[in-house]
């Protein structure tokens, strides 16, 4: 089998969806999944590049394979879920540390899934959560849960991610470009997602071979991540 490449990796607490936004995209379903346990992947042929899609485990018990998988990664997709806000919370505290392994110039995607369960729901009702609605229980329609993220907190997120990475708003990609809402349920924006970031990781594989290009850190036996990225997006 080629060498992959170049790497993208998808990040996010368990039960957002990440599984089934892959499987939609790669095998166009949605079928019943499993937690993840460790991880999984994926190899798409994209033009004349071979590129791996890494599917991580969002439970807390797998946290440590988190940068092992980012590792040399060219694009990060971070996957909350629309009506959870704490998942999208998550993704700062728990996620974004683990792309320090990623390569210097890494792409990021904030993607907030499950927007089909919030969609006609009315404003201010339900509570949200990580699970589904729906699934058993009393009698009559489940009550839709009330969108609790909306698209200019993920906005607002990844300009604390290029602050995080030290990047300029100059130098990347516009946040606007790079936050999507998507439905792997539906299929609704799946396909523009993965394919936008296709296309923006072809020039950071492109940089990545050229020759005299900084090779990507090998962090395995690297000292931690310099100080001055700790808490700067409290
Ligand atoms: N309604 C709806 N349900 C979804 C969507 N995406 C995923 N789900 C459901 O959410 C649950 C979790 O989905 P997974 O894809 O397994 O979530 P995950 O992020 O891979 O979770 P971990 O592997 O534990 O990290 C499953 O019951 C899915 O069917 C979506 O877009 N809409
Ligand atoms: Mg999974």
């Amino acid at each position: 089998m080629r060498k992959p490449d170049g790497k993208i990796v998808l990040l996010g607490d368990m039960n957002v969806g990440k599984t089934s936004l892959l499987q939609r995209y790669m095998e166009r379903r949605f079928p019943d999944t499993v937690s993840t346990v460790g991880g999984a992947f994926y190899l798409k042929q994209w033009r004349s590049y071979n590129i791996s899609i890494w599917d991580t485990a969002g439970r807390e018990q797998f946290h440590g394979l988190g940068s092992m998988y980012c590792r040399g990664a060219a694009a990060v997709i971070l996957t909350y879920d629309v009506n959870h806000a704490q998942s999208l919370l998550e993704l700062e505290d728990r996620f974004l540390g683990l792309t320090d392994s990623a390569s210097a110039d890494c792409l990021f995607a904030v993607v907030g899934n499950k927007v089909d369960l919030s969609e006609g729901a009315p404003g201010g009702c339900g509570q949200g959560g990580g699970r589904d609605p729906g699934q058993g229980g009393g009698g009559g329609p489940a009550p839709r849960p009330s969108k609790q993220v909306q698209p200019e907190d993920a906005v607002a997120f990844y300009k604390k991610i290029l602050k995080y990475r030290m990047l300029d708003e100059r130098d990347v990609p516009a946040a606007e470009q790079m936050c999507f809402e998507t439905s792997a349920k539906t299929g609704k924006n799946v396909d523009l997602l993965f394919e936008t970031v296709f296309d923006m990781v072809v020039p950071v594989i492109l940089r990545q071979r050229a020759p005299g290009a900084p090779q990507t850190v090998d962090i395995a036996g690297a000292p931690p991540p310099a100080r001055t990225r700790s808490g700067c997006c409290s």
